[in-house]
C-alpha cells in the first residue's frame, strides 16, 4: 500500500501560485527526495503535506486516510513526523532532557504537570535507549545550547524519530552545515532504518544521491520529473536547471 499520497494539489498565496497540481507518492521505507530551485514551493510542498497551511485543492493521504484538513498534532499520532529548517530545540535543556519531553509529549499522560517527569520509568527506558541506539551517551548531559550547529540539527532528527513514525520529513537537513557535518548527517540518514520511509528536501546533490531511491524535481511550483537517480541525472530538462553552466547544484 502506498505509504502518503499526494494527489494533485495546488497551493497559492493570494495571487501567487505556489503549487500547481503536484501529485508523488512515497512508499513504504522508501527514501523520496525533493529538489528544486530556491523558491520552487518545497517547503511550502511540506507544509501543505503537515498540515501547516490549507490547500486550495487537492488531498493527501496517509496510508489511504485523507490527512488534508488534519492539524499537525493529529500527525504524528498517525505515524507522520517533520523536521523544519530551523531547529527547534529547548537550548537551556540536556540532550536527555531534549529526548526525554519529546517523548512526553507522545504520550497520553504528557498534562500530569505536577509529577516529576523521573517518575515516569517506562519514559526513562525509551530515553536511555535512543540514547544507546544513536551512540550520544557522551553528549547526552550536553545543554542543546553547546552543542555544535550540525549537532543539533542531528539531535532534532532524533527527535523527530521519538515517535516512531512510519514518514519522516526532513527539510534541508544539512543546510548550513560543514563539509564534515553534512558527511556525517548523510551518513546518518543512509542508517536511519528501512521502517521508517523518508521525504527529504535536500541541496546538496552529494547527499540527494547518497540517499535517494528516488527524486522528484519541482520546478515553479510545478513536478517537472519524478524518477530514479540516473533518470533525474540524465534528464536533459533537470540537467538544464542545475548541473549546466558549471554552477553548484541547489536545490
Ligand atoms: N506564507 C507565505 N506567504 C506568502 N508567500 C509565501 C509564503 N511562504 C512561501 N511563500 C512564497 O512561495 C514561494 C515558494 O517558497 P518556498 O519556501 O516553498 O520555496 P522553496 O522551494 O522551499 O525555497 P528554498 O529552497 O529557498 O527554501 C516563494 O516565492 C515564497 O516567497
Amino acid at each position: 500500500m502506498t505509504l502518503l499520497k499526494v494527489d494533485n494539489i495546488s497551493k497559492s498565496f493570494n495571487t501567487l501560485q505556489v503549487l500547481q497540481n503536484v501529485t508523488l507518492d512515497v512508499q513504504p521505507g522508501e527514501r523520496h527526495v525533493i529538489i528544486g530551485p530556491n523558491g520552487a514551493g518545497k517547503t511550502t510542498l511540506f507544509n501543505c503535506i503537515t498540515g501547516q497551511l490549507p490547500l486550495n485543492s487537492g488531498a493527501v493521504f496517509l496510508e489511504d486516510v485523507e490527512i488534508s484538513k488534519l492539524p499537525p498534532n493529529k500527525l504524528v499520532h498517525l505515524g507522520m513526523a517533520r523536521t523544519f529548517q530551523k531547529n527547534n530545540l529547548f537550548g537551556d535543556l540536556t540532550v536527555k532532557e531534549n529526548l526525554h519531553l519529546a517523548l512526553t509529549a507522545l504520550k497520553p499522560y504528557r498534562y500530569q504537570l505536577f509529577k516529576p517527569l523521573s517518575n515516569y520509568s517506562d519514559l526513562k527506558k525509551e530515553t536511555e535507549e535512543l540514547i544507546e541506539q544513536w551512540q550520544i551517551s557522551d553528549r547526552q548531559n550536553v545543554k542543546v545550547d553547546n552543542l555544535s550547529y550540525g549537532e543539533q540539527r542531528l539531535l532534532e532528527v532524533l527527535l523527530a524519530l521519538a515517535s516512531k513514525p512510519k514518514i519522516l520529513l526532513l527539510d534541508e537537513p544539512t543546510s548550513g552545515m560543514s563539509p564534515a557535518e553534512t558527511a556525517q548527517t548523510s551518513e546518518m540518514i543512509q542508517k536511519l532504518p528501512r521502517s521508517v520511509a523518508l521525504l527529504v528536501i535536500e541541496h546538496d546533490m552529494d547527499v540527494v544521491f547518497a540517499i535517494a531511491d528516488r527524486i522528484t524535481v519541482i520546478h515553479h511550483g510545478e513536478v517537472i520529473l519524478s524518477g530514479t537517480p540516473e533518470e533525474v541525472r540524465n534528464d536533459d530538462t533537470v540537467r538544464q536547471i542545475y548541473f549546466g553552466g558549471g554552477a553548484k547544484a541547489h536545490a
